[in-house]
């Protein structure tokens, strides 16, 4: 198998020497949060050069200075101060004993390519982020992955593949023509795998995004890459959902069909890097399929979602963002859900349901009446109460510019019920009061162990208004439709991100991690109990650390 496994993973033609410079060039996004004169500048400078140098587990001497409290500055939407750091935490509290193996969190946490900002939350380059606990302490290391369009735009000083947001300048007509061409071999695309990390059931670690090409095996211990994983099977496409279903036995993708409108459901088993189609679903409504971030599962069935935020050939032309991005919303063409089983790939359910707008999947389970029979299914989403605007909100310019005004879209979680004896039709309410979590809701997780089955938790970013993006952790219950909030006023936290203790019997024994970058322009590790929503333990980063998106558990083995 190890053989199969690594004669799959292609390196880069080049990579990062370990003795290069890691510092990230002075972007004027980094320019704006440091203001001092040139000799502290100087000083900086060379106490990075010692710094960026120091990979192993010795902890930075001082970390670089930060600009405090205005949030046009706020540290979640600032680049990375460096491209790598390592080193162990200082804990307050306690770490479990039982705590052992790595979280590994995933984001787009640079926006900057020379003086040149992003615009957008996700075009920033992928940051990977490495949280080792073991025997109660905790080691913590960040750093760049080196994706093809990461190691281009360093090179050339500009943005050189098409981003969520951004795509490179044609210089003249011809250039665009050939633009056109790479755009539709996929050439052009990104692979800066900025969104999620996940573990396959072979242990090998690969940081995703939305196109196909952005999917990059990193090593879990050094954060080095390794080098993208290339699927050997000849299903085609360019893109995929960011969100494939990963558990120790099995890997399921979705892959939208833009020529002709309609999903492939796949499935990867472990140790291959080969896809197998489980089965197709044609789209029902509009032009295009509508956006698959991400989809849920019951235990027999894959449920595709097609929803009227739908992929627009003209947008992904466009050099400039468009309102939607590549993207646009078709109220028109309605929202449908549809059932397929896993094992036939047969489609047992398709229902039209209200219009709706998630990035995220909570979970989904199958109902059974007294004879066994699935009688509906329910899956849960953080939904963005059918407005699309939220895309727009998440612009790096509305996240650096909170006056204290309220400015965060209402979202709930949506739990769209389906039901399975052939009625046409789906509901779609709010799984609770959405005020128990300030009407804020994203970035879910729950106990895996729950997966595709009838649970009771779920752990997300709700809001303590006004805020203009989710600044609260969450722990919400499904069946006393109460919810516990976290809050460190000015904190933005990352995903809540459950584990379970081994050996667990109750749903919610365990501990949540999450990530802060607060208003002071620092960060920390943080632990919840995942029973109390308690605090266990904090651990102070050297300096703060950009939002970042999703990340996997790697257990110690
Ligand atoms: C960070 C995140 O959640 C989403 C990232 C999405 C990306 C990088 C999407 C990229 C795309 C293109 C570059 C062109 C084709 C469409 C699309 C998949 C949206
Ligand atoms: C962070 C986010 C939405 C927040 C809105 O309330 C969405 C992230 C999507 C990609 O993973
Ligand atoms: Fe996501």
């Amino acid at each position: 198998m190890a053989s199969l496994v690594t004669s799959t993973m292609k390196p880069f033609s080049s990579s990062t020497k370990p003795n290069e410079s890691h510092m990230i060039k002075d972007g004027s996004n980094l320019k704006e949060t440091v203001d001092f004169n040139s000799e502290k500048r100087m000083r900086l400078v060379k106490q990075r050069r010692l710094t960026v140098t120091n990979v192993a587990t010795k902890p930075v001497g001082s970390p670089t200075e930060q600009v405090r409290g205005n949030d046009q500055k706020h540290v979640a939407w600032t680049s990375v101060k460096q491209e790598r750091w390592q080193g162990e935490l200082h804990v307050q509290g306690q770490i479990p004993l039982w705590l052992s193996g790595t979280y590994l969190r995933n984001g787009p946490g640079q926006w900057h390519i020379g003086d040149y900002n992003f615009r957008h939350l996700f075009d920033g380059y992928a940051t990977i982020v490495r949280l080792h606990f073991e025997n109660g302490s905790l080691i913590m290391g960040h750093r760049q992955v080196e994706s093809e369009a990461y190691r281009a735009a360093k090179k050339n000083n500009k943005l050189c593949y098409r981003e969520f947001s951004e795509a490179p300048k044609p210089d003249s007509f011809l250039s665009y023509i050939g633009d056109l061409a790479k755009l539709f071999s996929g050439a052009s695309l990104t692979d800066n795998a900025n969104t999620g990390v996940v573990k396959l059931g072979d242990g090998r670690v690969v940081c995703l995004t939305e196109t196909i090409k952005g999917s990059i095996v990193i090593d879990p211990n050094t954060l080095d890459t390794i080098g993208r994983f290339e699927y050997s099977d000849t299903l085609g496409g360019l893109i995929h959902s960011a969100h494939p279903i990963v558990t120790d036995n099995d890997f399921l993708t979705l892959l939208p069909d833009l020529i002709n409108p309609g999903y492939l459901v796949a499935r990867m088993d472990p140790g291959t890097n080969e896809r197998r189609v489980i089965g197709r679903v044609g789209c029902r409504g509009g032009p295009a399929p509508g956006w698959v971030h991400s989809f849920p599962v019951t235990e027999h069935y894959v449920v595709v979602p097609e929803m009227p935020l739908r992929y627009c050939a003209q947008n992904l032309l466009k050099a400039e963002p468009a309102p939607f991005f590549k993207f646009d919303w078709h109220p028109e063409s309605k929202a449908y859900l549809h059932v397929m089983c896993k094992a036939s790939g047969k489609i047992v359910a398709s229902v039209e349901v209200p219009l709706f707008v998630t990035f995220h999947f909570i979970n989904a389970y199958e109902e059974i009446d007294e004879e066994g029979r699935v009688t509906a299914i329910i899956a849960d989403c953080c939904e963005h109460n059918a407005d699309a605007t939220i895309l727009q909100k998440l612009r790096l310019k509305n996240l650096r510019t909170f006056s204290g005004q309220d400015d965060l879209p209402d979202a709930r979680v949506g739990r769209f019920r389906i039901p399975m004896d052939g009625s046409p039709y789906g509901n779609l309410e709010a799984a609770l009061e959405p005020d128990e979590h300030g009407k804020g809701m994203d970035m879910c997780s729950i106990n895996p162990k729950y997966l595709g089955k009838k649970y009771r938790y779920a752990y997300a970013c709700g809001a303590k208004r006004p805020c203009n993006f989710p600044n609260t952790l969450t722990k919400l219950s499904l069946v006393e439709k109460k919810a516990k909030n976290w809050f460190d006023e000015g904190s933005i936290p990352s995903e809540p991100f459950f584990v379970a203790r081994p050996g667990a019997t109750e749903e919610d024994d365990g501990v949540v991690i999450s990530m802060v970058s607060d208003k002071n322009g620092e960060g920390y590790a943080l632990l919840l109990d995942g029973s109390t929503f308690e605090e266990i333990a904090r651990a102070k980063f050297p300096y703060g650390l950009p939002y970042g998106l999703h990340g996997c558990w790697v257990p110690k083995t």
